[in-house]
């Protein structure tokens, strides 16, 4: 589903981002781990296109997408129905003075997901997917948890049908009861729906329960990858046993 090749990421030529290699298959959980700074983020955007001001060489291949080389139509394609970003707040994202509900109708119109009559069954499925009551379609953003914010923002993402989801920092803003629920939605969906997911952390904890594997960035650069397993319980960088020593 991802497939990134000699992939450089530079903001007014500093090199910011600089991935190798780095492939999501359906089902699979890639994690990006690193401190503050690292070039997680920029990575995981730039797989959309969605870097501003940023150069960017190499190849990515996103659903069978040419990302650095599609048409502005080709890429809208993709965001959003096929691939969906689920950002650290999604609340900041999400328009104040409407209804979840009518916020995630207009969304699936606007992806052209179902007919009128079946998008409200697609829609509380959705909801009950990531383990929220239904009633939560009629509230407004302010009357939501950070929590449901995040579980909101994965059951638009299922309502859309996305078969990749970019997560950057998806359970900071949480506690760690919530954290556990929103991870086991994501595991969830990864074995019954095959999700490819792509997430970008610098919580290892988390990481460890949830990925296959794992990239160590740090300054920009890949310092190691490999199985989850072995990258968290045989760090082969320096730099790895740091983040892991400094675990709680
Ligand atoms: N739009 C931009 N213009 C210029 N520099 C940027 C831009 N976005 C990010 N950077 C720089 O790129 C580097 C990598 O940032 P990035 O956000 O990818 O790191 P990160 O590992 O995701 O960190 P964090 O965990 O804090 O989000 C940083 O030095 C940052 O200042």
């Amino acid at each position: 589903m991802i497939e990134v090749r000699d992939l450089q990421v530079r903001y007014a030529g500093r090199l910011v981002a600089d991935v190798p290699e780095l492939d999501v298959g359906a089902g699979e959980c890639v994690a990006i781990v690193g401190e503050s700074g690292s070039g997680k983020s920029t990575t995981l955007l730039s797989l959309l296109g969605l870097t501003t001001d940023a150069e960017i060489s190499g190849q990515i291949m996103v659903c069978g997408v040419d990302v650095l080389t599609a048409s502005p139509r080709r890429l809208r394609a993709i965001r959003g129905a096929r691939v969906a970003l689920v950002m650290q707040s999604p609340q900041a994202a999400l328009s104040p003075a409407t209804r979840l509900g009518v916020l995630m109708r207009r969304a699936l119109k606007l992806h052209g997901v179902g007919e009128n009559r079946r998008l409200d069954e697609i829609m509380t499925e959705a909801v009950e997917a990531v383990m929220l009551d239904r009633e939560i379609l009629r509230r407004y953003p302010h009357e939501i948890s950070g929590g449901q914010a995040q579980r909101f923002a994965i059951a638009l993402a299922i309502a859309l049908g996305a078969e990749v989801i970019l997560a950057d920092e998806p359970t900071s803003a949480l506690d760690v009861t919530v954290q556990a629920e929103v991870v086991g939605v994501l595991r969830r969906l990864r074995q019954e729906r095959g999700l490819a997911l792509l997430l970008v952390s610098h919580d290892l904890a988390l990481v460890s329960t949830i990925a296959d594997r794992v990239l160590v960035m740090r300054d920009g650069a890949v310092v190691e990858s490999g199985p989850a397993e072995r990258v968290l319980s045989e760090p082969s960088h320096p730099y790895t046993r740091e983040l892991l020593e400094a675990l709680p």
